[in-house]
């Protein structure tokens, strides 16, 4: 979790100076995309949790996600629309790197298949640990396209 203690981000409604302005605006950066990061870290978990690739994609549960983050926006005085929009392509995104994750630990080899535009999507990395070259060793994706 984040804690406030150690960031510098300001009260918006006091600053004066655009460098303050600055300044809380990278703090808070910061600290939303070690968030993002974290809640990537559950995306993968769900990769390895879900027995078929058909279940990556729940569209009841886009729904559910969209419907509560609106939901938040509401209570904290943001636009739900932007909150929606930004989330609509967090998720697809998500979905995305789901599916690269669900595949590599299947096994599976895309090629051939009519999922081409994931493959494609797909970092150089990923497609080499499902040729089952050396970097299997390696096991890790460190290369983001998507
Ligand atoms: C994590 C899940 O997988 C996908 C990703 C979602 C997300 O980014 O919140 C929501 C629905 C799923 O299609 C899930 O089913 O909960």
């Amino acid at each position: 979790m984040v804690n406030k203690s150690t960031h510098t981000a300001l009260d918006a409604a006091s600053v004066t100076t655009m460098a303050e302005v600055r300044i809380s605006i990278d703090d808070l950066d910061r600290q939303i995309v070690t968030l993002l990061g974290e809640r990537m870290r559950f995306i993968e978990a769900a990769a390895r949790i879900k027995p078929e690739r058909e279940a990556v994609r729940d569209q009841w549960r886009v729904d559910d996600v969209l419907t509560k983050v609106g939901e938040t926006a509401d209570k904290v005085n943001f636009s739900k629309k932007i909150a929606q929009k930004l989330y609509a392509d967090l998720i697809e995104s998500s979905i995305l790197h789901e599916l690269v994750n669900f595949d590599r630990l299947a096994g599976n080899n895309l090629n051939g298949r009519e999922d081409d535009q994931v493959e494609d999507k797909k970092p150089a990395k990923v497609k080499a640990i499902e040729k089952g070259s050396a970097e299997v060793e390696t096991g890790e994706v460190d290369t983001w396209v998507y």
